[in-house]
């Protein structure tokens, strides 16, 4: 843990292949799990949970989580680890199985202790250089951009690059419909946070005690189809992967006082109940600052965001909105709590 508490704040990593047809192969899922583990090492964390279905593998880190997909690996660290330091070993063993890159996207919120982030993640340029160096020059459309707040303590940072035929690509109407929400909260109810304390000695294992959480906060009704991997740490701190299908959530908590944490990222459609999730997932933690990322081009998913929240006493404070290549647009959206 850094000297001063625990950076919660995750940075998050998706990288896309072109190469393997997902519908008969399961391209990256072949990694053995040797290999996923020495890559996570160049990262500094481990896996102390799993849980796949048919459609992809979900892993809980030490320091949050990992999805792979067949054409599509998300890695999301938080704590003191290096997370682009996975890059070059990825990258190489997509190139055994035959995967070649086509986009890569990397986002974060603002570090609560910036001065503790190891190399390469002591600054945003740092990051970006390090992924200038490291990613293949076919991804040659590239953009970097901190998205600003009415709170200068609150920023979002998104680099993304891709290659040309993700530019040219025409989606179907079904990827048009689905879009990632990432949630970052601080500043949690400290009697709701205390709920992620484990009680000392209680004789539980980190899963049955992860479970016990899951059922008493709530979480386990924010999707109820979904399987849920749980893991509580010791003395306190809570990490989640849900699967639903082809969807993944996850969540995140750091519940020390003073530098408290959570996050809640889901893949949502645009038809689907996102109101309803987000609006359970905040009641959860009852945060004085919460921050919301959706990748997405309709406005109408912003207004469902804030439809969801707007109801807990939280206040909208900003909007911005971004476009990057290959992504679309990234809308980043501020609200606090209106508690004094
Ligand atoms: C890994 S979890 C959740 C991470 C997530 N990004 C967040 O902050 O919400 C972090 C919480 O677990 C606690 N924790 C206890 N033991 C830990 C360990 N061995 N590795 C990482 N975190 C640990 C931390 O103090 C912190 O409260």
């Amino acid at each position: 843990m850094a000297v001063s508490g625990f950076e919660g704040f995750e940075k998050r990593l998706e990288l896309n292949f072109s190469g393997d047809d997902p519908a008969i192969g399961i391209g990256f899922r072949q990694l053995d799990f040797q290999s996923l583990e020495k890559v996570l090492h160049a990262v500094q964390c481990t896996v102390v949970s799993a849980l796949g279905n048919q459609h992809f593998d979900s892993y809980v880190l030490s320091e949050s989580s990992l999805f792979v997909y067949p054409t599509k690996i998300i890695i999301k660290t938080c704590g003191m680890t290096q997370l682009l330091k996975s890059v070059p070993p990825l990258l190489h063993h997509a190139a055994t199985m035959d995967l070649q890159i086509c986009a890569c996207r990397y986002t974060r919120g603002n570090f609560i202790f910036p001065e503790e982030q190891p190399y390469p993640h002591t600054s945003f340029e740092e990051e970006i250089v390090y992924l200038e160096e490291n990613l293949p020059e076919n991804l040659c459309c590239r953009k970097a951009s901190v998205m600003p707040s009415k709170l200068s303590s609150h920023s979002w940072h998104v680099f993304s690059a891709c290659d040309q035929s993700q530019m040219v690509m025409q989606k179907s109407p079904y990827d048009d419909q689905l879009y990632t929400a990432e949630v970052c909260m601080t500043g949690l109810d400290r009697v709701l946070a205390q709920k992620f304390f484990r009680h000392p000695n209680d004789g539980q294992t980190a899963d049955s005690a992860g479970k016990e959480m899951t059922e008493s906060t709530g979480i386990c009704d924010i999707n109820p189809n979904a399987l849920i991997c749980d893991f509580a740490f010791d003395p306190c701190g809570y990490s989640m992967n849900g699967i639903d299908g082809d969807h993944y959530s996850t969540i995140h908590v750091t519940p020390e006082n003073g530098f408290s944490y959570a996050s809640f990222e889901c893949v949502a459609s645009m038809y689907g109940d996102i109101v309803e999730m987000l609006n359970k997932a905040v009641q959860i933690f009852r945060p004085a600052t919460m921050t919301v990322a959706t990748k997405c081009t309709s406005h109408e998913v912003w207004m469902q965001v804030a439809k969801a929240i707007k109801p807990l006493g939280m206040k909208f404070r900003s909007c911005t909105v971004d476009d990057f290549p290959g992504t679309g647009s990234v809308v980043f959206q501020v609200f606090t709590s209106r508690r004094k």
